[in-house]
């Protein structure tokens, strides 16, 4: 810089005559004092200039200080300057040159930035580190590279070929700026420098070559923009670009390559393209004239010298800058392998974690809405397509960002978040899929029973149908809830749903045959009741003939209905055969319950006394016997008895008399048997109707019974012989004629008399006589009643009345009521009240 001023000092002195029409009225000295950009402290107020540009849009940002550090604040700097979600949308220029040539004042007025420029009065270094910030109005980042040789840093070239690989890394656009003067000079055209651009260039590249890129394809190439400062005009542009091109391919030329890249030139890596700038104190208008051109290259994507061309681009996502460069700087510092793809692949790792990571947060939030709301047996309506939103937004937030990505890294990073949200939404999934298969169930055996409460149904068909119903319903329900890319499948499910819907028709058949057995038992008994209380009540010989064949008919009829009905339930031959088995069993029990009915005891007791009746208390043609001194009252009882009691065995066992007439079912001793008619069954016991013990007690309490009746028939005929006799009326009027004068002649007797009479005669008259005679019964009637109480309660009349029916009524037929030994006591009849019974 000193060297420059001088020259501009002296040029201003002694100005060339072509300078002269452009300085006219410039004071030169007060100038180069004051015609300087604005100037700050400068490397003492480096980190205060950190911290307070943090704020600003314009602010500048040191990324890389004077210890070699990189900034944290990058991704703050980026967000402030809007360009955190420009994607691939921003580019990067670096500037190179040698110590106080003027970069910062030619980044200033290219990209309106605020770069420190050198304090005249110091003329010491500027720009320490790598500084950044952003292109006004452009999407640009610029980089303002500390400048090389500087004498702070000394003979160590150590940061400048650091820089070096950082720059590269970074920025498509690679500002070389040197004087004028310097084109041709080794170390003023920082060609020391520039050497190791191309070193470490080489070096990229051929890491990148084991990655298997290859040579000169985008994103490997640079443009290397010389900018040649203090152009006088003597030497036109394009000398000067011959000059340097020239020093360029001779120090390519110089450079030991490495094996298959020897015949590589210059071009494959590098752009090159030149430009001067007048000076900027002599001739202030040109150079603010050239520097808008110049700007324009950067800004204008339709100007023909337009250098942010796509080849140049590094694509680095603007989200990931920050990481990257950190990380770039990181390896150059620790001097580690750099290579570009390396580096790109663990960014894009980093960042799609990142971005992975803010996109299944969401996720969580959104699944909470409606995941919160499934519990247990409940639908969520429309979950499927809730979900399958949920998951589309995760994945376009990730699309959206991590796709500027490394493709590999994406893909695979896209897959792992693809399978993270499936398996989050799995058990969603799942749920849904389980209160489905409830649900259905439910509604599957609703819709059978509905169905079998119709008339005629068919119980094959309404099972099929309901079946498919839930079936389909079931498969609409979790089709809706399967998401794409997940291989969720509702299979197993279904086929538990599957055997759970034949398991309930199971039951249901079961329950329903039970039913129809059932209904088929209430006709049988109907149909069989009628006869065996008509056979019972009438014995015969044929009694039981005429019950079993009638039994038999109509189980016969019942196999039938069964069989033409069970058709319609697909029940299997094992089934059938256990159902009819039952339908056999329980119709036969009904039977036995029925003659049971009939044949309880007291019934037993009832029947046989009619049957009794019949014969003794009625003659051959059915008339009722008046018993007469002359009528055999004990031929006739013997004979009623002895018929009735020769019934007893034809009661107490099924026989039929004909053995065609005979049935018979097999017995059974299952004894896990779920209903009692499947428990055990002994077929020949069920044939017995009264025991031995039963047939005696009640042959014995029927003699009892018949006994009472000969009482009777005895009573009755003492009493049909006992009349008053005629001459005992004659002695009545003789015992009674004085009793009878007496009233006559007694006044108030007669009155009596008189009165009693008119009183029967009005009664008479008024028709009243019906009413009084029930009166008088009546009356009578309790006094009588009221008179035997009192008497029979006297101990005096029992024992007389028991001493008087030993001697008078003892039975000469019943040996075993003569035969007792104990004395019984006397208890009236219940029957008979009036008639007693021994006990
Ligand atoms: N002759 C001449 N001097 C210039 C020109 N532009 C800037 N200067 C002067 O050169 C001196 C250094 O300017 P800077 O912009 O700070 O240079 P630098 O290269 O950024 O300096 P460092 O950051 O310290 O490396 C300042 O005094 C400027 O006024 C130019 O076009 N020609």
């Amino acid at each position: 810089m000193d060297q420059s001023i001088n020259i501009a000092t002296e040029a201003a002195k002694n100005p060339p005559t072509e300078l002269q029409d452009v300085l006219p009225s410039v004071d030169v000295a007060t100038s180069l004092s004051t015609a300087q950009e604005p100037v700050v402290a400068p490397a003492a107020s480096a980190s205060t200039q950190l911290t307070s540009g943090k704020a600003g849009m314009d602010a500048k940002l040191q990324v890389v200080d004077e210890n070699q550090e990189f900034t944290k604040q990058l991704d703050g700097h980026m967000k402030d300057w809007k360009l955190a979600e420009a994607g691939f949308s921003y580019d990067v220029v670096a500037v190179f040159g040698s110590q106080s040539t003027g970069k910062s004042t030619l980044l200033n007025r290219l990209f309106g930035t605020k770069f420190d420029v050198m304090n005249e009065n110091e003329r010491r270094q500027t720009t320490k580190g790598i500084w950044m910030s952003k292109g006004e109005d452009m999407p640009v980042l610029v980089m303002d590279v500390e400048g090389t040789d500087g004498r702070e840093r000394g003979e160590d070239q150590d940061f400048e070929r650091k820089s070096a690989l950082f720059s590269i890394a970074v920025a498509e656009v690679l500002i070389v700026n040197i004087w004028e003067h310097q084109v041709g000079l080794y170390q003023g055209a920082n060609m020391g420098l520039l050497k190791t651009v191309f070193e470490v260039n080489l070096a990229l590249f051929l890491a990148a070559k084991e990655k298997g890129k290859v040579a000169g394809t985008s994103q490997d190439k640079t443009l290397l923009l010389f900018v040649i400062r203090d152009h006088i005009g003597a030497t036109p542009l394009a000398n000067l670009q011959n000059t340097l091109t020239a020093d360029l391919n001779r120090l390519w030329d110089g450079l030991s390559k490495p094996a298959g890249l020897e015949s590589c030139v210059i071009t494959t890596f590098f752009d090159l393209a030149f430009v001067t700038l007048p000076h900027k104190l002599l001739q202030p208008e040109n150079f603010e004239s050239e520097i808008k051109g110049l700007r324009k290259r950067f800004t204008d994507p339709e100007h023909e010298g337009y250098v942010f061309q796509p080849k140049y681009h590094k694509r680095i996502p603007a989200d990931g800058i920050s990481q990257y460069m950190g990380t770039i700087w990181d390896a150059v510092v620790t001097n580690k392998d750099l290579d570009f793809p390396t580096q790109q692949e663990l960014l894009a790792q980093f960042r799609c974690d990142e971005i992975a990571n803010v996109a299944f947060a969401a996720f969580v939030e959104a699944i909470k809405a409606f995941g919160g709301s499934a519990g247990v047996g409940k639908l969520v309506k429309g979950l499927g397509v809730s979900m399958e939103q949920a998951r589309s937004a995760a994945l376009v937030s990730f699309d959206t960002a991590a796709s500027r990505y490394h493709s590999g890294v994406y893909s695979r990073k896209r897959l792992e978040l693809l399978s993270k949200l499936n398996s989050t939404l799995s058990p969603l999934f799942l749920s849904h899929l389980k209160n489905l298969h409830k649900l259905v169930l439910k509604d599957f055996r609703k819709s059978i029973q509905d169905g079998l409460k119709a008339d005629g149904y068919d119980f094959a068909q309404v099972v099929k149908e309901t079946t498919e119903k839930a079936e389909e319903e079931f498969r609409k329900g979790a089709k809706e809830v399967t998401l794409e890319e997940t291989g969720w499948s509702s299979e197993e499910t279904e086929g538990q749903l599957r055997e759970d819907m034949v398991a309930i028709a199971d039951l249901l058949r079961v329950e329903e045959t039970k039913k129809m057995v059932m209904v088929i038992e209430r006709n049988i008994k109907k149909q069989f009741a009628e006869t065996v209380e008509l056979s019972l009540n009438k014995p015969s010989k044929e009694m039981w003939d005429k019950i079993l064949s009638t039994f038999k008919d109509a189980l016969a009829k019942a196999e039938e209905a069964y069989i033409r009905k069970a058709t319609s339930f697909n029940c299997t031959p094992t089934e059938n055969e256990e159902a009819l088995t039952s339908l056999r069993r329980r119709s036969w029990l009904a039977l036995r319950a029925k003659i049971d009915e009939q044949t309880a005891e007291s019934i037993m007791l009832v029947k046989l006394k009619l049957l009794f009746e019949d014969q003794f208390r009625y003659d051959d043609e059915g008339v009722p016997r008046v018993w007469k001194p002359e009528d055999d009252i004990d031929a006739i009882f013997k004979k009623a008895k002895e018929a009735v009691l020769a019934l007893i065995p034809l009661y107490s066992r099924i026989a039929p008399s004909d053995p065609s007439n005979s049935f018979t079912l097999p017995s059974s001793t299952s004894v896990d048997a779920t209903t009692p008619e499947e428990g055990e069954f002994d077929f020949p016991s069920t044939l017995i109707i009264l025991t031995d013990t039963k047939a005696d007690d009640l042959s014995s309490r029927f003699r009892r019974e018949a006994d009472a009746y000969y009482l009777e028939a005895k009573r009755s005929m003492v009493s049909s012989i006992s009349q008053i006799p005629v001459w005992m009326y004659g002695v009545l009027v003789l015992l009674g004629w004085n009793e009878f004068i007496a009233v006559i002649r007694s006044p108030v007797y007669f009155t009596f008399l008189l009165l009693v009479s008119a009183g029967a005669y009005v009664t008479w008259h008024l028709n009243m006589t019906g009413p009084v005679i029930a009166l008088a019964k009546g009356v009578t009637n309790e006094i009588i009643r009221t008179a035997n109480e009192q008497l029979h309660s006297t101990p005096l009349f029992r024992s007389a009345y028991v001493l008087a029916a030993e001697l008078t009524f003892v039975s000469p037929f019943d040996e075993q009521t003569t035969s007792t030994p104990n004395r019984p006591t006397l208890t009236p009849l219940v029957s008979t009240p009036s008639v007693c019974r021994y006990q």
